[in-house]
């Protein structure tokens, strides 16, 4: 589903590279944990599978495309199929719960008898049933974060991308938002989180990918946070 072919990516202007020769092979239905120190090279992984950034040498491959060869007017569908959860939540703070997540729904063109369908299905989904109308400011964080995997979902990408979901809600919480990352998963969804949070990778035993300095020094299945010895 996904496959980093030697990828190498140097910034402008930097002379370190972000990531070098990077070779990983994620199969669909898989579920990643990619760890390591901040500035190893995480988001820049995750950037280069929605084709934000290119590789500097090397390739990458998303649903069988190489996105080298990938023309500029196919990059919106490609990232249609992607969702994708950050840390921030991002919601739309004037907008309720059902609306964020139907929105999505909204500017891909969807109609309005499918979304009035499939939105309240996947925000039972994240577990937040009976709480369609309220407005994000009335949400703790966790059910923010579980609208905002709602909204990513709800279009039912093949991949879902997550950078740090669980870096603004407290440890209890956090299990929560994992298990709702976990059902998803189990419908075919391929999830790539990359994640500071030890304790989450530890509980979960997924396969682990930690980079170090731009390079992939463990991957791991079944593995925990730090090194194993
Ligand atoms: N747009 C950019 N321009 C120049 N350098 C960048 C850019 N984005 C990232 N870098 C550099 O590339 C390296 C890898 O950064 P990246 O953000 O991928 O790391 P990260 O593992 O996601 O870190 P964190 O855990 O702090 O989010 C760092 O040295 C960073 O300074």
């Amino acid at each position: 589903m996904i496959h980093f072919d030697n990828v190498t990516k140097v910034y402008k202007n930097q002379n370190r590279p972000a990531l070098q020769h990077v070779n990983v092979a994620i199969e669909k239905g898989e579920f990643i944990f990619l760890v390591g120190p901040s500035g190893s090279g995480k988001s820049t992984f995750l950037r280069l599978i929605l084709k934000e950034e290119r590789p500097t040498q090397g390739h990458v491959h998303v649903a069988g495309k190489d996105l080298n060869r990938l023309s500029n007017w196919k990059v919106p569908h490609l990232r249609r199929r992607i969702g994708c959860v950050f840390q921030d939540f991002r919601l739309l703070p004037n907008k309720n719960v059902f609306e964020n997540v139907a929105f999505a729904l909204e500017v891909i063109g969807k109609p309005r008898r499918f979304i009035q369908k499939v939105v309240p299905e996947v925000v039972d989904l994240v577990g937040l049933e009976g709480k369609a109308h309220r407005m994000p400011h009335e949400l703790s964080g966790g059910e923010q974060q579980r609208v905002a995997i709602a909204r990513a979902f709800v279009n039912r990408p093949m991949i879902l991308l997550a950078d740090e979901p669980t870096g603004n809600i407290d440890p209890a919480t956090s299990i929560g938002i994992m298990k709702v990352l976990d059902r998803i998963n189990r419908t075919g969804t391929t999830v790539v989180m990359a994640t500071h949070d030890a304790a989450i990778v530890d509980a979960f035993r997924k396969r682990v990918v930690e980079l170090e300095d731009g390079r992939v020094v463990r991957d791991q299945s079944r593995g925990v946070y730090g090194q194993a010895y």
